[in-house]
């Protein structure tokens, strides 16, 4: 439902933030930072960041009367509390930062200590991420793999175009943008080798993903259908599924990827809310095969995100080596949701959901090395002359998400970034 805090015409008090790429007054995306102390909530507004903790200490938001939710170091509080108190802090935020309620803006002191400049605020993990699933919803994607990992005949497996199938991952590695990616270790064996070996992936690679946070909990045996699924969803990030391809094209026979993903996966700082994406709902594609009406949806659920990769090499500038549009991938992730809970899975506050790697149709919007490289055939070429199959240590790679449509006020999602590291022989 769009309401006041997307009308494209309402602008911010807050110097820099009319009109920035990522985070405008209608965007408002959650956080937690730290200024060298303890870390707290907050949101971002054009090149600054709002302390929540700040202003909940002073009253203006309040979104628990028994007890403060942003003076704590994840959003997991605020987010159980429900949607109806995520709309309202939204709302709340939307008139405070927009100058509607003057109360923010017209206290200097208050100002001076909750308006924290970007550079200073060191973002952190925003959520303790509960449980993590990864899915496999883009067809390109799928089929891309299958294709270089059982041939074409077999590349699309027969469950897919009626489950959104996904595998449990690590909740433990999950981490923040901006930190190093050891290479990691692990058990190889080349199609032509005898026996298996122990050494450091040579295959190293990135996933372009979506993730999706939950906000509301579910207890064992409850189903949720989409609709209920699409309300539990508090917010998005970027995701990066960084992924071994040597170990997992060994392993992954009959169970899935187990070590090949569990080493690390990067999120992005900030989660933009469900909220402030509503202007950008868009409809799946058209469905291959019909499907169980557990998994119909009422509403278009498919978001309507750009998203790039940057690789760049260690001292050498970004090249932008892939560009595609989330909307394409034929599971939402209220879909997703809705099928974890179909079993009677509980779900907690804080689970993570990948999309799955986000590929388009055309070689330019592939979401992986593995796809933009073909296998290792046709290497990427970077901005300092050479090129990569695979990732080489110090490449860093940077996601990039935005919307952006007429009528609407463009809502980035940052950057999540990662640069390898060596391997720990
Ligand atoms: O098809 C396979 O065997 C492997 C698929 C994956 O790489 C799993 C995965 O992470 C799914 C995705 O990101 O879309
Ligand atoms: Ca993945
Ligand atoms: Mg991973």
């Amino acid at each position: 439902m769009r309401d006041e805090t997307h009308d494209p015409a309402r602008q911010s008090w807050v110097p820099g933030a009319a009109g920035h790429p990522d985070f405008p007054l209608q965007n408002l995306p959650f956080g937690v930072l730290s200024t060298g102390d303890r870390p707290r909530v907050g949101v971002a507004i054009g090149d600054h960041v709002l302390d929540l903790a700040a202003l909940e200490a002073a009253g203006l938001v309040r979104p628990d009367p028994e007890r403060t939710v942003f003076d704590a170091p994840a959003l997991n509080p605020f987010m159980a509390l429900g949607p109806a108190a995520w709309q309202a802090t939204r709302e709340a935020l939307s008139r405070l930062l927009g100058g509607e309620d003057a109360r923010l803006r017209d206290d200097p002191v208050l100002t001076g200590r909750a308006l924290i400049p970007a550079e200073r605020a060191m973002l952190q993990l925003p959520f303790k991420v509960a449980e993590y699933t990864d899915f496999y919803a883009s067809r390109e994607h799928a089929t891309n793999v299958g294709t270089m990992f059982r041939g074409p005949d077999n590349a699309l497996p027969a469950n897919w175009l009626h489950i959104p199938i996904g595998y449990n991952g690590r909740a433990s590695t999950v981490v923040v943008s901006g930190g190093g990616i050891v290479r990691p270790m692990g058990q190889l064996k080349a199609p032509g080798d005898q026996a298996p070996r122990f050494g450091a992936s040579e295959r190293l690679d990135f996933e372009l993903e979506v993730g999706a946070v939950v906000g509301t909990a579910t207890a064992m045996g409850t189903r949720l259908s989409t609709a209920q699924a699409d309300r539990a969803i508090f917010g998005y990030v970027l995701l990066n599924d960084w992924s071994a391809r040597d170990i997992q094209v060994w392993e992954y026979v009959p169970l899935g990827p187990f070590q090949s993903k569990a080493f690390a996966t990067s999120i992005s700082p900030w989660v933009v809310t469900a909220a402030a994406l509503e202007p950008f709902r868009t409809e799946a594609p058209g469905r291959l095969a019909p499907l169980l009406p557990y998994l119909h949806e009422d509403t278009p659920n498919n978001l309507d995100l750009e998203l790039a990769v940057d690789l760049a090499p260690a001292d050498g500038e970004p090249a932008t080596i892939a560009r595609t549009n989330a909307s394409g991938l034929y599971y939402s992730s209220a879909q997703q949701l809705a099928h974890h809970t179909a079993c009677g899975c509980a779900m907690s506050v804080g689970d993570l959901l990948g999309s799955g790697t986000v590929s388009g149709r055309a070689p330019g919007s592939y979401g992986s090395l593995l796809e933009l490289a073909w296998n290792g055939a046709h290497p990427v070429r970077l901005s300092d002359g050479t090129s990569r199959t695979f990732l080489a240590d110090g490449d860093t790679v940077t996601l990039r998400g935005w919307c952006a449509r007429d009528g609407a006020a463009r809502i980035g999602f940052g950057a999540c970034r990662g640069t390898i590291l060596p391997a720990h022989a």
